[in-house]
């Protein structure tokens, strides 16, 4: 069954704190990297729509402009409220299968995704990050809620929570881009074309 898969992206200049410094632009980065992620997504085969969720004008503004559907952030603040909101909207639509991806997957590959979509099946799934404590992706079950535990050690809260882990050969889907050196193992992976155009320029 397909998945309608929701991003969430807080505003760029609160958004990836820790990667400041690593290029000139930092907010022209974190939007380029959750563009390429948001392309890639729309591209793997089992994916139905990506929704994004983000109260940042800029970047309503340039996915609304790419066909990308944007919903607002919850006045209750957080990432997992923001998740609960955009899966309840989803699902009172009549949408089956919900689910939630980073946005920081700089390198994520189509086949990667369909992959892990594939390896879901239709139970309740989630990929871990390249580290093995964060979550790259979270599916619900077909008609289940999403119940997302995403922040600190969020691998063994979705294991806790039920959901099966995804191991497979997804390298590109498990390199969340935190640090210098995610973004060092992202590039290795080979970067999507805007993340490569503002860390690669020429
Ligand atoms: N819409 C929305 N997205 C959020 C919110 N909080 C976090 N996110 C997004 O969820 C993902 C993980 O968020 P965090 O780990 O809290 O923050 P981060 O920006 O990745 O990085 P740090 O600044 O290093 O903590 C990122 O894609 C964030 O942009 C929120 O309140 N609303
Ligand atoms: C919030 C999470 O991501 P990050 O790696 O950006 O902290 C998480 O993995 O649950």
């Amino acid at each position: 069954m397909s998945s309608h898969l929701l991003v969430p992206i807080k505003p760029l200049h609160l958004a990836k704190s820790r990667l400041r410094g690593a290029v000139g632009d930092h907010t022209a980065l974190v939007a380029a990297v959750a563009h390429d992620t948001v392309a890639a997504a729309r591209n793997a085969a089992g994916v139905a729509a990506v929704v994004v969720i983000t109260s940042d004008p800029e970047l309503a503004a340039s996915f609304a402009g790419a066909g990308v559907e944007v919903l607002p952030d919850t006045p209750a603040s957080g990432l997992n409220a923001a998740l609960r909101h955009g899966d309840e909207l989803l699902r009172e639509r009549g949408v089956r299968r919900v689910g939630a991806l980073q946005a920081d997957l700089p390198a994520l590959k189509p086949e990667a995704l369909a992959a892990a979509l594939r390896a879901a099946g239709d139970d309740r799934s989630f990929c871990p990050d390249r580290h093995g404590t964060g979550t790259t992706l979270l599916l619900a079950e077909p008609g289940r809620p999403l119940d997302p535990r995403f922040g600190a050690g969020s691998a063994d809260a979705h294991a806790d929570s039920g959901a099966k882990a995804l191991h497979g050969p997804w390298e590109s889907l498990r390199c969340d881009v935190d640090t210098e050196g995610d973004l060092a193992a992202a590039t290795a992976l080979g970067l999507g074309p805007r993340t490569r155009s503002r860390l690669l320029p020429g």
